[in-house]
């Protein structure tokens, strides 16, 4: 590829407008511009700011307006339309498929995974008083919450997370729920009273890390965003990706996935790499709590062979109820 590839240009980045999404689109940002000084690319980095249906509707229970990828629609558009050239989503506000013409160009390392409480006070999850009332919208992690602490009371929360975070103050909440990357994004980790190990809440598909969509016929931006791909991240989302999509799901119903890479010590490259997948699916009062683990070395397949096991014990029957 010729050096013109690779600039002059200013290459426009699209971003919803939450304190978390200018955040972590800033911090992406900074890293591919060091990328770019490093690699001798002449860049120039630029953000434009969408609203999307999802930012509009934030007040009333998304799971009721319904639909796939609420936060993303606009911004592929734009995409589209040439108005951006990269767009930084949470992957797990991703839908699973991208329209024709658009790809995920980039997976960085991924974060901390894990669900974790902001508590009024004590510091573990055995610290909530029986029948605490713990402020969460994810019916996944609602379900979990309730099977291994059917005493809690779980009430829905909406909003950003810093909303989320004064509510447990304003709406008498004892704990709120949230994900640990997001508050780490934001430098407030030092609001984290308890982590919630994976195996009590398996996250949400694709928690922690970041997706970056770009036009597949843009050749400089994927060659830019290749270099801030994390395989290791990589194959772990594509195989919870993979799962959710064999599953038909959504981010509104009880569904959660991990995966972790077993690699061999001293081995460099991830070919063959073994994979180690859970796959979960809950019903909303947690008396229902659905798990299996497999590990394979094809992302995809792996995803599937866990959603059929889970589908073989009766997953569909409680997905069923959520239009998913
Ligand atoms: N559904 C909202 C959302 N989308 C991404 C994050 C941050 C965590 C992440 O990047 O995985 C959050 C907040 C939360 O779940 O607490």
């Amino acid at each position: 590829m010729g050096a013109h590839e690779n600039g002059p240009r200013t290459i426009v980045v699209g971003t919803r407008q939450s304190a978390l999404a200018l955040t972590q689109t800033g911090q992406v940002i900074d890293e591919l511009k060091r990328i770019s000084e490093k690699h001798g690319f002449d860049y120039h980095f630029e953000i434009r700011k969408i609203v999307t249906k999802g930012d509009r509707i934030l007040d009333v229970t998304l799971s009721k307006v319904g639909g796939k990828g609420l936060f993303v629609k606009e911004i592929e558009q734009a995409l589209l339309d040439g108005e951006i050239d990269m767009a930084v989503h949470s992957m797990k506000d991703m839908p699973y498929e991208l329209p024709e013409g658009l790809m995920n160009g980039a997976t960085p390392r991924r974060v901390d995974p894990r669900d974790c409480l902001i508590m009024k006070q004590g510091s573990s999850l055995d610290d909530l008083p029986a029948g605490a009332r713990v402020g969460t919208s994810s019916l996944r992690r609602s379900s979990q919450l309730k099977n291994i602490r059917p005493d809690l009371e779980l009430d829905s929360i909406r909003g950003n997370i810093d909303s989320r975070i004064r509510k447990l103050e304003t709406e008498g909440f004892d704990a709120v729920v949230l994900a640990a990357a997001g508050l780490t994004r934001m430098g407030w980790e030092d609001r984290i009273s308890a982590f919630i190990p994976v195996d009590l809440s398996i996250p949400a598909v694709g928690q922690g890390a970041l997706g970056i969509e770009c036009r597949t016929a843009d050749a400089g931006v994927r060659e830019l965003l290749d270099l801030l791909n994390d395989t290791e991240t990589s194959l772990s989302v594509r195989a919870e990706r993979s799962f959710l999509g064999a599953l038909n799901g959504g981010c509104q119903v009880p569904i959660g996935a991990f995966a972790v890479v077993n690699k061999k010590s001293g081995e460099e490259s991830f070919d063959n790499a073994e994979l180690e997948l859970t796959g979960m699916v809950g019903s909303p009062d947690g008396e229902v709590m659905l798990k299996e683990i497999r590990k394979g070395t094809d992302p995809e397949q792996l995803g599937r062979d866990v959603a059929a096991a889970l589908k073989a014990r009766g997953a569909d029957r409680i997905l069923a109820e959520f239009g998913g």
